[in-house]
């Protein structure tokens, strides 16, 4: 996994570095602004005139750093220092005069036309209020700007724990973080504004390294799903899965493939009896079908028995016969339990049932069923992702997945996942299926919950990217997910 911070946990993390390790300021910043400049050459920005927009701040004085490794390379470079001079931190301070030694060229006023590259080292974490006078300006300005941007730790003017925009912000086309990625680089906005998004490392060190509150997945987790060469078709899984309706088959086609082809061995639909003919393309499913007067508490409990975990939810339509199975299935399970789609909005007004359910719960909501479920609007959502979705995970007693362009995962505690793969295309009917089908097939093979829904968001993420290179963002099916899914799992 990769950890994610604030803006004060990496301030705390900086301090720490520096006062109890003992490592200079002045050395991180060093290699803050080498890791800068090494980057903008590698990504081929083109260096042939560079201004270098400065703050007041330490932000500012990594700015004055990569003017003098630029001006050393033999770059042509300008440095605009904004903010008042008596605000300067001691950094700051030392790397002007430092500059000024090398005979940088300092500028007062200037021209964005005239140059191919500009580095915004305006503000970095530091940023504490709504940008107005001067850096507003100067931030304006640069929207005329035909070259290319190179952020510095963070476009100027995105904040750096929630990734709103504080009045006015760049849009960097590459960005620089350093030793961790902050909060505000991968939620959005502030994730378009950074553009391309490196992580660099600057020698930031903690001793008592504690979990992280937040945390991105990698192919680290995927890599630790393995296959038992003895294993049999029990070992690996069953999966009862609630799905389709009379007018629905797809919904439950896609979840249900994508169960089997994250490695679940058995698979069971539960869906009305209309269907059945409908199934013969998918003859590796086992059918539980049911009808309008089925005795659905029988139905319920026997599968249960049977399966190692429960799903409910794809194109499942709201019927009372669906309801039904909704409620006995939180009434009875007893192993953990995946609730989407149709199963989300049944939800609504089930709390309490919800509340006393045996097993462990995800529930997986795009942000319109979050929405309906919870009174909370998207807009809401997208001002406070990360203490929304957890303080609703805690009031529901459940663990939430919240499907958006960052998913984000939380059960409740100081532990949150956000999301950082996937893209656009994914935004297709029938994509959420197949994460449910995934997480399920996960859950099956014995990973826990919260693995399983922090894995199999990666897992969707990942295929998702893979579908696009395929078939491009805007033509990829759900089915396509589905495929590359398996390819993802195939390659690891
Ligand atoms: N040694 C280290 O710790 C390392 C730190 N590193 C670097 O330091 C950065 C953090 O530096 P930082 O803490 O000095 O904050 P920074 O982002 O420069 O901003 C503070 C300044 O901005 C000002 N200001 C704030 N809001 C404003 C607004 N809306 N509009 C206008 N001004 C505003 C505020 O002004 P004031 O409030 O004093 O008027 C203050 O002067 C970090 O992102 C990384 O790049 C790396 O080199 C690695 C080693
Ligand atoms: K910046």
């Amino acid at each position: 996994m990769e950890e994610i911070v604030t803006g004060k946990q990496m301030k705390e993390l900086d301090a720490y570095t520096i006062e109890t390790m003992g490592v200079p300021s002045l050395v991180l910043m060093e290699r803050a602004g080498l890791q800068v400049f090494e980057s903008m050459k590698k990504e081929g920005l083109p260096l042939s005139k560079v201004l270098v927009l400065c703050g007041s701040g330490n932000n500012g004085a990594d700015g004055v750093v990569i003017a003098r490794l630029l001006f050393l390379a033999g770059y042509q470079v300008h440095v605009c220092i904004l903010g008042n001079p008596e605000h300067f931190t001691k950094e700051m301070k030392t790397q002007i005069e430092i500059g000024r030694n090398y005979g940088i060229s300092f500028v007062k006023t200037f021209c964005v036309h005239e140059y191919t590259t500009i580095v915004d080292a305006l503000l970095g974490v530091g940023l504490s209020r709504e940008v107005s006078g001067l850096y507003r300006e100067t931030i304006e300005k640069l929207q005329d700007f035909s070259g290319k941007i190179a952020a510095v730790d963070i476009p100027s003017g995105i904040d750096a724990d929630t990734g709103a925009v504080w009045g006015c912000a760049v849009r960097a086309d590459l960005t620089v973080t350093f030793a961790y990625k902050k909060a505000g680089l991968c939620l959005y906005p502030g994730a378009a504004y950074a553009g391309k998004l490196l992580t660099a490392d600057v020698g930031i060190y903690h001793k008592d390294k504690r979990s992280p509150e937040l945390f991105a997945c990698t192919d680290r987790e995927l890599k630790k799903l393995t296959r038992k060469p003895d294993g049999n078709k029990g070992s690996f899984g069953k999966v009862f899965l609630a799905a389709g309706s009379r007018e629905i088959f797809g919904a439950a086609y896609l979840s249900g493939q994508a169960a089997l082809r994250s490695g679940a061995g058995m698979l069971k639909l539960c869906t009305p009896k209309e269907n059945r003919g409908l199934f013969t393309c998918f003859p590796e499913a086992m059918l539980a079908l049911y009808e309008d007067a089925a005795d659905m508490e029988n139905l319920v409990r026997e599968n249960l028995c049977w399966a190692d975990v429960a799903g409910i939810g794809p194109g499942l339509g709201t019927s009372p016969q669906a309801e039904r199975l909704l409620e006995t299935l939180l009434k009875y399970a007893d192993k953990p339990l995946v609730i989407d789609a149709d199963g989300l909005n049944l939800l609504k007004g089930k709390e309490k049932l919800l509340k006393s359910c045996k097993a462990p719960v995800i529930l997986t909501p795009h942000l319109g069923e979050f929405a309906r479920m919870t009174g909370i609007s998207v807009k809401e959502w997208k001002k406070n992702p990360l203490t929304i979705t957890k303080e609703t995970a805690k009031k529901l007693g459940v663990l939430l997945v919240c499907k958006d362009a960052r998913t984000i995962i939380s059960r409740g505690t100081e532990e949150t996942c956000i999301n950082l793969c996937g893209n656009d295309g994914m935004a297709t009917a029938g994509s959420g299926d197949v994460l449910t089908g995934l997480i399920l097939g996960l859950l099956a093979q014995g990973l826990s919950p919260w693995e399983a829904a922090c894995t199999g968001v990666y897992l969707h993420g990942k295929a998702g990217d893979l579908a696009a290179e395929k078939k491009g963002r805007a033509a990829m099916l759900a089915g396509d997910i589905l495929e590359a899914a398996g390819e993802i799992l195939k390659e690891l």
